[in-house]
């Protein structure tokens, strides 16, 4: 016991919440980490509380029922939406994507946004300039299965908007390339019901997670813009999201994000420390034939969606690459303003 206790001693409260979800020799106690489903029926008005930490439904955003909304989300009235008290600022609402907008998304983040000129993670002396430039591609051209292993878990993020520089944390007005008008205009609507009217969606990393990968503890401060909100949309696998406090020596709260959840960081959670630790395998995915009428599709409101794509995730032909990646990988696409109000330019 002794020797355990000096071991830690020289972990910070974050990370030791941090090692023990990521533990691999043995599996933790996961009944400490929040699941907002335990409570799907409930509807009291009152705070929930479990494992001694309180957090309420949200209920504001239902009553805005005349909003038109775009394709792949579900109706306002069935959203559902929590905040934790005492993380003032962190929302999480519970998957508002239907089953084809969740398809859609992680088609996305997986044929589409890791292309050039987005950067990606994979190092040019492990990967070829075909590797780098669309990874996707190359990946289903691979006929030796463990290469093709290799580069499926090599893949850990894609950049745009403003590239974030894992280096020097820094932005760089030379490091451009265009936020995708889907990804902004989703942003534009999450941020609009959410009442957080002036948000720009400036930079964007889409985070891949194969099972057994983690993101250590951090805050995002590198964007001049602290103000506005940070959203975050995870699709696949679950993950345990470690939130913390300003500094790493706050305990932190671990909660579940299942697919589809949208987290928000505003205000005081904005730059509080965060990680993820762990990701658990709780859902084969989907692997059925998605029938809607090809009419249903055209009556929804696109908001900039690839109406082709939108469509064609429905077909299992189509949708079996991605079953394959997502049935032991999650994807989570991170979204921030850089540049202060007013501003044009870093
Ligand atoms: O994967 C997540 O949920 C968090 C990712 C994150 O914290 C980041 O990209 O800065
Ligand atoms: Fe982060």
């Amino acid at each position: 016991m002794h020797i355990r206790w000096s071991c830690c001693a020289n972990f910070t409260m974050f990370q030791q919440s941090f090692k023990y979800y990521k533990a691999k020799c043995k599996t933790p106690d996961l009944s400490n980490v929040i699941d907002f489903d335990h409570y799907d029926d409930e509807d009291t008005g009152q705070p929930i509380l479990q494992n001694s930490i309180s957090f309420e439904r949200n209920l504001n955003i239902c009553k805005k029922n005349h909003i038109r909304m775009p394709a792949g989300l579900k109706p306002l009235n069935v959203w559902r939406s929590y905040a934790l008290d005492n993380h003032p600022g962190l929302l999480v609402i519970r998957n508002p994507f239907t089953e084809r907008g969740q398809r859609y998304w992680a088609a996305r983040c997986l044929q589409d946004y890791p292309r050039g000129p987005n950067k990606v993670n994979l190092n040019e002396r492990l990967f070829p300039d075909s590797a780098r430039s669309d990874w996707w591609k190359e990946l289903h051209q691979c006929d030796n299965l463990k290469e093709m292993q290799r580069l499926k878990v090599a893949m850990r993020w894609t950049t745009f908007g403003y590239h974030h520089n894992w280096d020097t944390k820094i932005y760089d007005v030379s490091m451009h390339s265009p936020v995708p008008d889907d990804l902004n205009s989703l942003c534009a609507f999450f941020a609009s019901v959410l009442g957080f009217n002036n948000f720009k969606a400036e930079a964007g990393i889409v985070n891949y997670y194969p099972i057994g990968t983690s993101l250590s503890g951090h805050t995002d401060h590198s964007e001049p813009n602290h103000s506005a909100p940070l959203f975050s949309f995870s699709f696949g696998q679950t993950a345990i999201f470690l939130i913390g406090g300003k500094t790493n020596d706050e305990t932190p709260t671990a909660l579940y994000i299942h697919s589809g959840d949208v987290l928000i960081m505003s205000e005081e959670s904005r730059l509080c420390y965060h990680a993820v630790p762990r990701i658990i395998k709780t859902q084969s995915s989907w692997t059925s034939e998605l029938k809607i009428k090809d009419i249903e599709i055209e009556e929804l409101e696109e908001n900039c969606l690839d109406k082709a794509l939108l469509q064609k995730v429905g077909d299992w032909n189509f949708w079996k690459p991605f079953s394959w990646y997502l049935n032991d990988s999650r994807i989570n696409i991170n979204v921030r303003q850089v540049l202060k109000p007013g501003e044009s330019t870093l």
